[in-house]
């Protein structure tokens, strides 16, 4: 079944929400972005989340040391690296922090998306396909998911879908894209950048029930 991450999760209140809607692993944001929480907080609500639900940190790492950093006062399961980082820096994270997953973030928009997430195939757990913004994330918009479908075709690593997905668009988006995951940060929430229960209970629901009986 498809698994839901929900992003830019800012307090230990809200991750708790995730959890009790069923998400299967908690983003948060340690990259410039309006929902960037400093260290300890993200520290809080690692520890916070029970067994079996996935902690991700998101970053664009300037060099692998500041990674290595945010995992040692952090402790999560996974990094989603956001920026511009190599596929040898890559390399040389799963050397220094092994056993942390490694999901590396694909922009949708430039071109060239099948080759760049190529690129990455050998060194990351995973591929998430966002769309392209100023930002590099929490855009709240779409992109061709014609493209994300042409990578989850041809890469052989679980494919993770963001980029606007919402309660009323996740469903034609799994039907269309087949990713493996999907992940959601603005389409969730409620002024204030706060996680709507009700929003992630449709969105959980919607994503996990649209390939039923297809
Ligand atoms: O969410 C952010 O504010 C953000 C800013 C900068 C880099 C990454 C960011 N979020 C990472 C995510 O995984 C989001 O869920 C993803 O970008 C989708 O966001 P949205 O379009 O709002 O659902």
């Amino acid at each position: 079944m498809i698994k839901v991450k929900i992003c830019g999760v800012r307090t230990v209140d809200d991750a708790l929400k995730c959890v009790e809607c069923g998400a299967d692993a908690v983003g948060m944001l340690l990259a410039p972005s309006p929902r960037r929480i400093p260290i300890e907080r993200a520290r809080d609500i690692e520890k916070s989340l029970p067994p079996f639900v996935t902690s991700v940190i998101v970053l664009m790492p300037a060099t692998v040391e500041e990674a290595i950093e945010a995992v040692h006062e952090i402790g999560p399961d996974a990094i989603q690296l956001q920026g511009d980082e190599s596929p040898e820096m890559l390399e040389e994270m799963r050397r220094e922090i092994p056993g942390v997953r490694l999901i590396k973030a694909v922009h949708v928009g430039s071109g060239g998306e099948v080759e760049k997430a190529r690129m990455y195939e050998g060194v990351a757990d995973a591929i998430l396909l966002d769309t392209m913004s100023p930002n590099r994330g929490g855009s709240g918009k779409t992109h061709d998911w014609a493209v994300s479908a042409k990578v989850v075709d041809s890469i052989r690593k679980p494919v993770v879908l963001a980029g606007g997905l919402r309660p009323e668009n996740v469903a034609e988006a799994v039907r269309m894209v087949r990713p493996y995951a999907v992940d959601v940060a603005s389409g969730v929430e409620s002024p204030g950048l706060v996680k709507d229960v009700e929003l992630m209970r449709e969105f959980i629901r919607n994503a996990k029930e649209a390939l039923d009986g297809r």
